[in-house]
């Protein structure tokens, strides 16, 4: 390379070499700044291209299509959760961390539907004796969010970590199975409420079969393939008219649109059972309540009216008899959610194919004692210290059945279900739980205590 000249001893040439730096430094910054428009426009170009793709998600589209008004809320936390939340390191210590067994032996267990009612209580559970835990739910605002929220911090203390998605995301559950060797799948998450589905039907076939669907795709491809425990439902059994009702029942008449759907996942769970070997369990809740419940439930719902001094509708069938319900107590309902957990037999499949015919089971899970809603209605009365202002009228037709009874000797032979907490004290702790999380105690507090003093 050939040396600068030297330009000490001569100024006209020292001042127009630096006009010449001066002038190259210039054209350099011109073209460094053009390299970075260029760069700057193609990384633009890239995220443009990358947010039309995914946003929203193809699966969103049909999940929430007809979910009401948070349309917009539920594709915004989709895409967070799948294109943002689910490709960080941070995100994936989180899933790991929280599905980590701490015990030997222990499972693995994806929950869907986490931030619901049963899916709280059963991931508490399951934590508490050393299984790991990875919640998914998608908090769609169904009925109020902040309640699904406020679990997911009682979760969050106890180290679950919920993912935010939804069901017919295939490709966040894809990544989910990838990063987890999930041994069970409890799957809770759901479209709840038999009258709703009038409203909203889309949103249970979004949910109870596009969902099951996408949900049992993936299991059934996962290595290892999970055991898979989900929840059905009494209204299953529609308007069949033996008492109480047996697993061997006639399903096949259900009453709403709801009860097919969730009739459908039964059949549909046969189906993946006998093609792919997954070992699945359908578990037909009876109406179950309690601390942390659904405030789309008629306990729920009659509590808050009845302390507002807001009128209730209590129904009755066409003939003017009592409508009765089977109540079922959630802490009986989780025990037998871990039970089936506990004696669900593996998978048998591998890489998407069956080896050998695997388990399939259905149990009812209820409380084996029908109340009357008027009776139940009593009972609130008491522990709140309120009068109702109670409207009976004849059962609306849109989907309730007249009475629901379950027998569980299945259940019980199976995994020793038994249940234990009758209507007055699971409804004395779902109102303890209520007015302590309402801050609403000072005003009710008199009549509880005094109802646990009488009842212990
Ligand atoms: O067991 C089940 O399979 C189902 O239990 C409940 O459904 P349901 O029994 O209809 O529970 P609620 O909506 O809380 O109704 C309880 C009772 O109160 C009655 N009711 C409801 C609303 C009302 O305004 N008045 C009234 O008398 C209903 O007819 C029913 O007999 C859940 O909401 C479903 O998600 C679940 O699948």
């Amino acid at each position: 390379m050939a040396s600068p000249p030297d330009t000490s001893k001569n100024p006209k040439l020292e001042r127009y070499n630096s006009y010449i730096r001066r002038v190259n430094s210039t054209k350099l910054l011109a073209a460094s700044s053009k390299l970075l428009f260029r760069v700057t426009l193609l990384v633009a170009l890239v995220l443009i291209l990358f947010f039309t793709l995914n946003y929203p998600p193809i699966s969103d589209q049909i999940t929430n299509k007809d979910n009401h008004h948070h349309h917009h809320i539920h594709t915004t936390q989709n895409f967070l959760s799948s294109a943002f939340y689910g490709s960080g390191a941070a995100w994936e210590k989180q899933v790991r961390h929280s599905s980590t067994p701490r015990r030997l032996n222990g499972f693995s267990v994806l929950v869907t539907g986490a931030a619901g009612f049963v899916g709280t209580h059963c991931s508490l559970a399951l934590k508490k004796r050393g299984d790991g835990v990875l919640g998914l739910d998608n908090f769609n605002s169904y009925y109020d969010p902040s309640l699904k929220r406020a679990r997911q911090q009682l979760l969050k203390k106890h180290e679950i970590f919920i993912v935010e998605g939804d069901l017919n995301d295939a490709e966040l559950l894809a990544k989910l199975f990838d990063i987890v060797p999930f041994t069970h799948v409890l799957h809770l998450a759901a479209q709840a409420g038999v009258r709703y589905a009038m409203e909203n039907p889309q949103s249970y076939v979004g949910s109870n079969i596009a969902g099951f669907v996408s949900l049992l795709e993936v299991a059934k491809a996962a290595v290892p393939q999970p055991s898979i425990v989900w929840a059905s439902s009494s209204s299953v059994y529609g308007l069949n008219t033996q008492n109480p009702f047996s697993e061997s029942h006639r399903t096949d008449q259900p009453a709403s649109l709801y009860a097919a759907t969730k009739k459908a996942g039964e059949e549909i769970a046969h189906t993946y059972n006998h093609i792919y070997g997954l070992s699945i369990t359908g578990l037909r809740f009876f109406t179950v309540y309690g601390p942390w419940g659904r405030p789309d439930m008629a306990y729920f719902f009659f509590t808050k009216d009845i302390l507002q001094g807001k009128p209730i509708s209590i129904y009755q069938t066409q003939d003017g008899k009592a409508v009765a319900r089977d109540f079922t107590y959630i802490d009986d309902v989780v025990k037998g959610c871990v039970g089936a957990l506990d004696t669900a037999a593996k998978s048998t499949g591998t890489g998407g194919k069956k080896r050998a015919p695997a388990q399939l089971r259905v149990y009812n899970l209820g409380n084996t004692a029908p109340v009357p809603v008027e009776k139940l209605v009593g009972i609130l009365e008491s522990l709140l210290g309120v009068k109702a202002k109670k409207h009976v009228i004849k059962m609306p037709r849109n989907g309730d059945v007249p009475f629901t009874h379950a027998n569980v000797s299945l259940a019980y032979r199976d995994f020793g279900y038994k249940p234990t907490t009758d209507l007055a004290t699971g409804l004395r702790k779902f109102v303890k739980w209520y007015v302590s999380y309402y801050g609403i105690e000072s005003r009710v507090k008199k009549e509880i205590d005094s109802k646990t003093a009488n009842n212990e």
